[in-house]
C-alpha cells in the first residue's frame, strides 16, 4: 500500500485553478519532495490532503484511508505528523504548555529525544519566540507521537545551518525506520540532501514525478569566474555551458586603484556537464576567483519546466492559472 495516493485531485477557487487533476503516489518509506514555484499549488494539495479544504473533484488516500470520508481521515491522522508553512501556536502559552496540549491529544512517545535534538525554549511564552524557535517547537510537535507518515510544508524555514543539518540527519533516520516523509521545498540543496523522488507542480498541474537524481542532472551549477585577462567566449563553449554572460568588474585592488586597466572580465554561466572537464579547461587561464554554486530551484523550474511546456494547454478561459510567475528572477 502507498502512503499517499492522489487521484485527479482538483481545487478550483473560482479565480484560480490551484490544483488541476493532480495524480501521483508516494511510496511507504520514501522521502518525497513536492516542489514548485511560488503559488504553484503545493500548499493547496497539502491542505486538501489534510481535510482543511475540500477538493472540487478527485480524491486522495492517506495511509489507505479516504480523505473525503471524515471517519477514515481521522483514522489516518492518528498516524500522521503535520508541520504547516505558517506555523502559529497560542501566543500566550509557553512551549511546555503547547507540548502538554499536543501530548494530551495525540500522545507523546518521543518528546524527550526530540527536545534534546531541536532544543526549543520551553518556559517562555510563544510571543517571545523567534521564528526559528517556533519552527523547532513545531518539529517536536510533528514527530512526538511517532507518526508513520509526516507532511512538512517548508520544514527548514527559519532554522540555522546547524539545525538544518540535524533535521536532515533526523529525517533520514526516520526514513530508514520506515517513516514516509512528504515535504514541500524551494531549496535545491535541501532537496538534494533529503529526497528520494520529487514531484514538480506548476500552474496547479503536476509536471513530472522523477528520481531526485534526474532533477539534479538537469539543474546544474551556477559558475562565476573572475579572470585576470579576457577569455575568448568560444573557449568557454564546452559541453554543458548554458547562458554564458560576460561582465566587467573591478580588479582585486578595487576601482580606487587609479589605473585605467583596473577593470577585469567576469564570466557567469550555468553548467550541467562534468565539473572535472570544466576545471581542466580553466587551468589554461589565470583566475582571481572561481565560485561554483547550486542553481536556485526557481531557475531550474524556469529552464526545464518552464512556460512553453504549459501555455499551449490553456483551457481558453480567462482565469488565472496558479503560479504563473517565478519570483526573484536571476540574471544568469
Ligand atoms: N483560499 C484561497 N482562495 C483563493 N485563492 C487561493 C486560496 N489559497 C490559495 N489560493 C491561490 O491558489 C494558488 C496556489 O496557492 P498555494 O498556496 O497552494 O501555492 P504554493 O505552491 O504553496 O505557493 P508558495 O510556495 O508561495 O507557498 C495561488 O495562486 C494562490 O493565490
Amino acid at each position: 500500500m502507498n502512503a499517499i495516493e492522489l487521484e485527479g485531485l482538483t481545487k478550483d477557487y473560482g479565480e484560480v485553478l490551484a490544483n488541476d487533476d493532480v495524480s501521483f503516489a508516494v511510496e511507504r518509506g520514501e522521502i518525497f519532495g513536492y516542489l514548485g514555484p511560488n503559488g504553484a499549488g503545493k500548499t493547496t494539495t497539502i491542505r486538501t490532503l489534510l481535510g482543511f479544504i475540500s477538493p472540487t473533484a478527485g480524491t486522495a488516500r492517506l495511509l489507505g484511508q479516504e480523505i473525503t470520508d471524515e471517519r477514515q481521515l481521522l483514522e489516518a491522522k492518528r498516524n500522521l505528523g503535520y508541520l504547516p508553512d505558517n506555523l502559529a501556536f497560542d501566543e500566550t502559552a509557553t512551549g511546555r504548555e503547547i507540548l502538554e496540549l499536543h501530548a494530551s491529544i495525540k500522545g507523546d512517545d518521543r518528546s524527550e529525544e526530540l527536545l534534546e535534538l531541536f532544543q526549543p525554549p520551553l518556559d517562555r511564552e510563544i510571543r517571545e519566540y523567534s521564528s526559528g524557535n517556533v519552527q523547532k517547537l513545531g518539529l517536536v510537535t510533528t514527530f512526538m507521537h511517532d507518526p508513520d507518515l509526516v507532511i512538512l510544508d517548508e520544514p527548514t524555514s527559519g532554522l540555522d545551518p546547524l539545525l538544518q543539518r540535524r533535521f536532515t540527519e533526523f529525517v533520514r533516520g526516520e526514513r530508514d525506520n520506515g517513516v514516509t516523509v512528504f515535504f514541500s521545498s524551494h531549496i535545491l540543496s535541501e532537496v538534494r540532501r533529503l529526497c528520494d523522488r520529487v514531484g514538480i507542480i506548476r500552474n496547479g498541474r503536476l509536471v513530472t514525478v522523477e528520481p531526485v537524481e534526474t532533477l539534479l542532472e538537469r539543474s546544474g551549477k551556477v559558475v562565476r569566474l573572475h579572470a585576470v585577462e579576457p577569455i575568448d567566449s568560444n573557449d568557454l563553449k564546452i559541453a554543458g555551458v548554458h547562458e554564458l554572460e560576460s561582465h566587467t568588474v573591478s580588479g582585486p585592488d578595487g576601482p580606487a586603484g587609479g589605473e585605467s586597466g583596473a577593470s577585469e572580465p567576469e564570466y557567469t554561466f550555468t553548467f550541467t556537464g562534468d565539473v572535472n572537464v570544466l576545471l581542466e579547461r580553466l587551468r589554461e587561464y589565470k583566475l582571481h576567483d572561481l565560485s561554483i554554486e547550486e542553481a536556485p530551484l526557481e531557475d531550474v523550474f524556469m529552464r526545464f519546466y518552464g512556460e512553453n511546456d504549459l501555455d499551449d494547454e490553456s483551457t481558453g478561459t480567462d482565469r488565472v492559472a496558479a503560479g504563473t510567475g517565478v519570483e526573484g528572477g536571476n540574471d544568469v
